[in-house]
């Protein structure tokens, strides 16, 4: 048959590429390697190989040097490779010269991302938004074989490569999707405002965090709802609210979809009405994975992200989460160690004494010191929640 298809296939075999920059500890790489691999896998790849290269920045051309390029391509060729992944946008000129050069389904780390939300997508809401942010990520990068797999998605499967003019075509047939996918999502955004609004005045908590840290296993836990938890990255694209009443005290928690380092611009703009959850929230949960050896970069990721929305002065507790998975290495290492990762002590220390925020530490597996994560959560939901209604106890009672 030949052709491509759009989406890789389950179990297609995939390779990685990322540029290493020369001041990047060898951890952070693997790290961020092995993050790669995860997305790739939650996509159902069979990722086979990495390569990386030590450069700065990007070759303008391939992305990668010639000679690196050749090694790939030889590796590909004999290990019969299908996608060849690479960790950074892309630039529409790049992808083309890589496509030509390596003749199989050229990835970039934005699409992969924007697929996974495309097949996680629950809500007309969240589907939207998604199909949104990747018609418009590709539009400029459409190339004879993006015509090619799209025309085959969208069932019209004209054969053979395709010309300028049907790029041309394919184009325009984009332009009017977002404009029609964008006056949809208007239409959604009025419903959802006046839903929101019709809540009323109750004190609203937003889960937020990096992807896979433990969020809607802790909306689990704090509703009882059936919440869907997956070791996968982006288990939840979608938000979901529900009420929760602790110590007659009313209070609406939110779950909602997870931070990653570089998040897709165009993707975090069309979920602005998704994280309207957490921009419009109270007080914030962020939860950590606190056995994850980046959990700090990660960290930070998320406050960023949380400037980039316009949430980052909130209340904010820090849910230090799988303090059952927090590996610790023993004394007699840890003595022999110049520089030795802190101890789940010395990180609590450390966190409290910097006591801006609440920080608690907890395991939501194994339910442990969630007694103190509910104490902590609801001292600061009734400060909030007396400010808004002085008199609500004397009402309630008399
Ligand atoms: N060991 C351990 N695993 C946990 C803990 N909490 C959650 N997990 C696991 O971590 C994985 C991710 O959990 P989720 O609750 O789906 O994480 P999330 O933050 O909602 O992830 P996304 O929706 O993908 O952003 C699941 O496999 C959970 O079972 C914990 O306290 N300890
Ligand atoms: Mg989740």
């Amino acid at each position: 048959m030949g052709g491509f298809e759009t989406r890789p296939q389950e179990n297609d075999k995939a390779v990685l590429v990322a540029l290493v920059n020369r001041d990047q500890p060898e951890e952070t790489v693997i790290e961020y390697l092995d993050e790669l691999a995860f997305l790739a896998e939650t996509l159902g790849l069979n990722v086979v190989k990495s390569f990386t290269q030590k450069m700065d920045k990007p070759d303008i051309r391939s992305f990668v040097g010639k000679g690196k390029l050749e090694e790939i391509k030889t590796y590909v060729i004999a290990e019969e490779v299908q996608v060849v992944i690479f960790d950074d946008d892309l630039t529409p000129s790049q992808l083309r010269n890589l496509e030509k050069d390596l003749k199989v389904k050229i990835y970039d780390r934005s699409l992969l991302i924007l697929d996974i939300f495309l097949e996680r997508a629950q809500t007309a809401q969240a589907k939207t938004q998604v199909e949104l942010a990747r018609s418009t990520y590709l539009l400029p990068r459409l190339t004879r074989m993006w015509t090619h797999l799209e025309r085959q998605r969208g069932g019209t499967g004209t054969r053979g490569g395709a010309g300028e003019k049907e790029i041309e075509t394919d184009r325009r047939m984009i332009r009017n999707q977002i404009a029609v996918l964008k006056k949809k999502l208007e239409k959604i955004e009025k419903q959802n405002e006046v839903q929101r609004k019709s809540r009323g005045t109750i004190v609203r908590v937003a889960l937020v965090g990096y992807t896979n840290v433990g969020k809607s296993t802790l909306m689990r836990i704090m509703t009882k709802a059936d919440v869907l938890a997956e070791n996968k990255l982006f288990a939840t694209v979608d938000s979901t609210v529900r009420k929760v009443v602790i110590d007659q005290i009313p209070f609406l928690l939110s779950d909602t979809v997870g931070f990653i380092r570089k998040l897709p611009t165009h993707l975090i703009e069309s979920f602005k009405s998704t994280l309207a959850e957490v921009m419009e929230s109270d007080i914030l949960l962020h939860v950590v994975d606190v056995s994850h050896p980046g959990f700090e970069d990660q960290m930070a990721t998320v406050n960023q992200t949380l400037v980039d929305i316009g949430a980052a002065d909130k209340p904010t507790i820090l849910v230090f989460n799988k303090i059952d998975q927090f590996k610790t290495i023993d004394e007699e290492m840890r003595e022999e160690m110049d520089n030795p990762p802190p101890t789940l002590d010395e990180l609590k220390r450390t966190y409290i004494a910097k006591g801006e925020d609440a920080s608690v530490f907890i395991s939501a597996v194994n339910k442990t010191n969630i007694e103190e994560f509910r104490e902590v959560l609801m001292e600061k939901v009734k400060k909030r929640h007396f400010t808004i209604f002085p008199n609500y106890l004397k009402d309630a009672r008399y």
